[in-house]
């Protein structure tokens, strides 16, 4: 809106300014009279959204390149009517022209367009520029014609290394992403978890901010493999991991920890609120059947962080309830806590 608004004015402003100094005719009047219509149209279509905002940028340059055409082929072929066409400041803006085709789309389609716009506009000069006579402005429009074709070369470069350079931030972004996601439940990795746990310890040891963890271990996951196979058993695993995500607070972090053993990271819990938490956790899990019509329990193993706690001590503990959830009967929630006080 801004930019037609702002040719719109430019336009009003030169046709003012040749009025003025008496250097106006018919064609110029023609010109600056279709500029004066197609700007408000193409107002109106922004405005009321009418075509997709890649057809009202299409349409703008087509609507110039068409003008820069016309004025081109009257100026050079019918001076009669063309005279008042200055040539110099007509090919001044047709370069513009490329620039613009260069915002409008990918750098292999801008490549297309703009090469259709240089064919235009040689095409139309040709006959001139291969007349008898030494034409005047022959010099003038061949040099045109080669500073469009440099000019469109090195738009395409800048903005063909512009793509590559987007391709390889994504390529980036992408890499990351999947070194810290884990690829069934697309939950976070074993990495992205001690990472977590990592970090967590170290706000722990500089500002005393206590966290627990619930290590999760589905029960008999081996008879559902051995009975339903294992593409169920994958099944199950995606479905536990949106399960257990309903129970938990967004600053809580689920992960998968290897095989069918989950982790949850719970910064700024007590052990009772974890243990709390961990226990809905068992029972939500097997309330309802979890894949078909097969209920699935959960055991946890939860610890709170105690001082001079490492990640391996840590989890050591976790491990030891857990182990102590599986023999008390599974389906049940079993914690560790019997160390000194938090830091
Ligand atoms: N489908 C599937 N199975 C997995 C995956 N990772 C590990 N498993 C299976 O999980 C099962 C774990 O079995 P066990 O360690 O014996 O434990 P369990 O049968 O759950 O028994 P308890 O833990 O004692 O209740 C093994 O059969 C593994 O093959 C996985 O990504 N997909």
């Amino acid at each position: 809106m801004a930019i037609l608004a702002l040719s719109l004015l430019s336009s009003a402003a030169g046709w003012a300014l040749m009025e003025a100094r008496g250097q106006s005719s018919a064609v110029l009047r023609g010109v600056f009279g279709l500029n004066l219509v197609f700007h408000p149209v193409m107002y109106v279509v922004v405005w009321r959204r009418l075509l997709p905002t890649r057809y009202i940028d299409m349409a703008c340059l087509l609507f110039a390149a068409g003008i820069c055409a016309a004025c081109m082929a009257l100026r050079l072929y019918a001076p009669v009517y063309g005279a008042s066409i200055d040539l110099q400041p007509l090919y001044l803006w047709i370069p513009v022209i490329y620039v613009f085709a260069f915002t409008l789309a990918g750098h292999k389609t801008s490549l297309t367009i703009s090469l259709c716009i240089l064919a235009l506009f040689v095409a139309i000069s040709l006959p001139y520029l291969l007349s008898q006579d030494p034409p005047p402005y022959a010099n003038f429009t061949v040099q045109l014609h080669m500073v469009s074709a440099v000019l469109i070369a090195a738009l395409y470069f800048f903005s063909s290394y512009q793509h590559r350079f987007q391709i390889a931030l994504l390529t980036v972004d992408e890499l990351a992403r999947l070194a810290n996601t884990d690829e069934l439940t697309k939950l976070a990795n074993r990495r992205r978890m001690a990472e977590a746990i990592g970090s967590e310890l170290v706000r722990f040891t500089r500002y005393g901010h206590a966290f627990s963890v619930i290590l999760i271990d589905i029960d008999h996951f081996k008879t559902i493999n051995d009975r339903f196979g294992h593409a169920v058993g994958d099944q199950a695993l995606v479905a536990l991991a949106a399960r257990a995500t309903e129970v938990l607070r967004d600053v809580d972090m689920l992960g998968r920890w290897g095989g069918e053993e989950f982790i949850v990271v719970l910064p700024e819990t007590a052990f009772e609120q974890a243990m709390h938490k961990a226990a809905g956790l068992c029972r939500h899990v097997a309330a309802t059947p979890l894949v078909g019509e097969h209920t699935i329990s959960v055991s946890c193993g939860v610890v709170r962080v105690r001082a001079g706690d490492t990640a391996e001590t840590l989890l050591q503990r976790a491990d030891v309830a857990l182990y102590a959830a599986k023999h008390g009967g599974r389906n049940r929630a079993e914690g560790m806590d019997d160390g000194p006080p938090a830091a």
